[in-house]
């Protein structure tokens, strides 16, 4: 199936607003006819003096089809419009549904400024697809035929002008400018598609591209690319335009055929004079619904084009997505225990396997250290067990679960998580601690933030963007905040504490043993000091576990560990 046809049937959801709106358009545009056919009728009539109650016949059904006219294209536009902002709303659901399975990985192939263009750019540009591409051909179909099925009985010759017009305007002309169009619509893509990654990437590295004295050149680099998204805008919108105007120049000359044809047919006896002015009037409004036509295949190339960058996205082959036919959604509210089997990994895109072949069990309850070098892979291992990244061989399992058939909801549920880097959203300290669950009391989110030592901050403090406004420890805390308020039986904490003072860090550190007694504690460490408490170290180098016991274990091998630890105390 196409991309389109997915549009297609996603915006069938949204069919009885469409028959309404294509009915209400027919009615619309078969109205407008018939009142200028009317009016035209009328003049004749006049002229020939004709009994008074003719006049008020054609004068009454001038205004009723005038009257019939307002309210169906009133009732076109309102139901064409409900459908769209319908259809744009089922559209981004079903884009987003499809889109967050895939974070992060996505991010090895798209960068987040295209990502952006597509979401929003890409999905907004659909709204023209019902409006000027589904449904108008269709009303002007209906229209056209009922007119030319109506014009045969006055004359055969003008019916078949009108047809040819109608051939023109709707089918060649706008078949010749859409081969311009399709060239052009790819170049102003990608020329969005380049602005909008540039502008991301400039905002994120703001304050790097300033203090290296760099700002300059991007903010040339930006202007260029708007530069040219602005020149291709241009350049699309002339053709645009040309396209209507060359339209519209030849839906006249087509009336004035229907002018000449028909005089000559009446000075020679083939059609009375009478139905002459009608018959003009019909062909100059006939093709007022044929006008979109002009327009449609610029906005049909769009579309197709928006809805294939969309499902290249989602559908790209190369993501190992979560199932969503994953049979266990809810896993049990206790302590689980964690086992690694032979599990095999590598990032996307990486040559080297970051993860060869690992095999390790952390028991129920226990707490658990995890130690090497940078680059060793022990912050990969959490997104394993989070199934942000998915093995590529192997199994986890979390307690009896194999977690390949559980979902990645259910597993974050139960998980109370710190990451080494966390984001705080503009707002309060309030709503950035609500993140871990909506309705909380604020005395439960003062305890937390006491455990934490941030008992100073009021609930109301303000959190800017990112947390600018917040030091590197306070943003660690207020993490650890978060998780002490959600659920869960499984902590997972990468370096939660790598910018505290030791005296915080001790302090804090008491606070979640205290707290995490019952639970499986998982920590991230660089630094060896006050891991004497824990029931298991692991030693981790280059993606393989090279020892595993207890501190006194370790320390008592007076290998890889021990050294570690003699060197750390030899810096102190
Ligand atoms: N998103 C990613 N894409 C590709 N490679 C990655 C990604 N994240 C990490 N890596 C690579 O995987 C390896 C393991 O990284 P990981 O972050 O797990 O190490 P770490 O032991 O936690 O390091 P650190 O102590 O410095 O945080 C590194 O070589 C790193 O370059």
């Amino acid at each position: 199936m196409s991309a389109l046809q997915k549009i297609i049937k996603l915006m069938l959801m949204e069919k009885k607003d469409i028959n309404i709106a294509v009915i209400c358009g027919f009615i619309a545009g078969i109205s407008s006819v018939g009142l200028f056919a009317a009016s035209g009728y009328l003049i004749s009539k006049s002229a020939l003096i004709p009994p008074f109650y003719t006049l008020i016949i054609l004068t009454s059904t001038v205004k009723l089809l005038g009257l019939v006219k307002a309210g169906a294209k009133y009732g076109e536009r309102l139901y064409s419009h409900r459908a769209t902002f319908t259809i744009l709303s089922n559209l981004r659901i079903a884009f987003y549904e499809k889109l967050t399975p895939l974070v992060p990985q996505i991010f090895h192939k798209y960068r987040s400024g295209d990502l952006l263009a597509r979401v929003v750019g890409d999905v907004e540009s659909l709204q023209n697809f019902f409006l000027r591409v589904f449904y108008p051909p269709l009303v002007l179909l209906l229209v056209f035929v009922s007119t030319i099925f109506f014009v045969c009985f006055y004359s055969l010759a003008i019916a078949v002008i009108l047809l040819l017009g109608f051939f023109l305007t709707t089918i060649i002309i706008p078949a010749l400018f859409s081969l311009k169009q399709v060239k052009i619509k790819g170049k102003v893509r990608q020329e969005r598609g380049n602005l909008s990654t540039h502008i991301t990437e400039v905002m994120y590295g703001f304050r790097e591209l300033k203090l290296f004295h760099q700002l300059p050149s991007k903010q040339q680099q930006l202007l260029s690319h708007s530069e040219s998204y602005i020149n291709q805008q241009k350049v699309e919108n002339l053709n645009k335009v040309s396209s209507q105007s060359f339209n519209g120049f030849m839906t006249f000359v087509t009336s004035w055929l229907v002018i000449g044809v028909g005089a000559y047919f009446v000075a020679n006896g083939m059609l009375e004079g009478i139905f002459l002015a009608m018959l003009v009037m019909i062909s100059l409004t006939v093709f007022e619904s044929a006008a979109p036509m002009a327009v449609f295949p610029i906005y049909m190339q769009e579309s197709r084009d928006a809805s294939t960058r969309l499902y290249e996205v989602v559908e790209d082959s190369s993501f190992v997505k979560d199932s969503r036919e994953i049979p266990i959604n809810k896993l049990p509210s206790l302590a689980p225990s964690l086992q690694f089997t032979d599990v095999q990994f590598t990032y996307m895109g990486d040559w080297r396997k970051t993860i060869p072949k690992l095999s390790f069990v952390i028991p129920a309850g226990s707490k658990t250290a995890i130690v090497g070098a940078s680059g060793s892979g022990k912050s990969t291992l959490l997104q394993l067990i989070l199934k942000l990244q998915y093995v590529d061989d192997g199994k986890i399992y979390w307690g009896d679960f194999d977690t390949s058939t559980v979902s990645s909801e259910a597993i974050w549920e139960q998980t109370r998580v710190v990451l080494q880097e966390n984001y705080y959203f503009y707002g309060t300290i309030r709503e950035n601690l609500q993140l871990a669950e909506s309705q909380l009391s604020d005395t439960q989110m003062e305890a937390a933030l006491a455990k934490v030592k941030l008992e100073h901050f009021s609930l109301d403090h303000r959190v800017l963007e990112k947390g600018e406004n917040l030091s590197g420890g306070e943003k660690q805390r207020l993490a650890i905040a978060r998780a002490f308020l959600k659920k869960g039986h499984l902590w997972l904490l990468d370096e939660p504490t790598s910018s505290l003072d030791a005296q915080t860090e001790q302090s804090v550190y008491q606070e979640i043993f205290k707290y995490a007694e019952q639970d499986t504690f998982i920590l991230v460490s660089h630094r060896l000091n006050g891991l004497e408490h824990m029931d298991q170290i692991i030693v981790m180098d280059h993606g393989e576990i090279v020892e595993c016991g207890s501190y006194n274990d370790l320390m008592n091998k007076q290998e890889y560990f021990y050294k570690m630890k003699v060197l750390e105390e030899s810096l102190l």
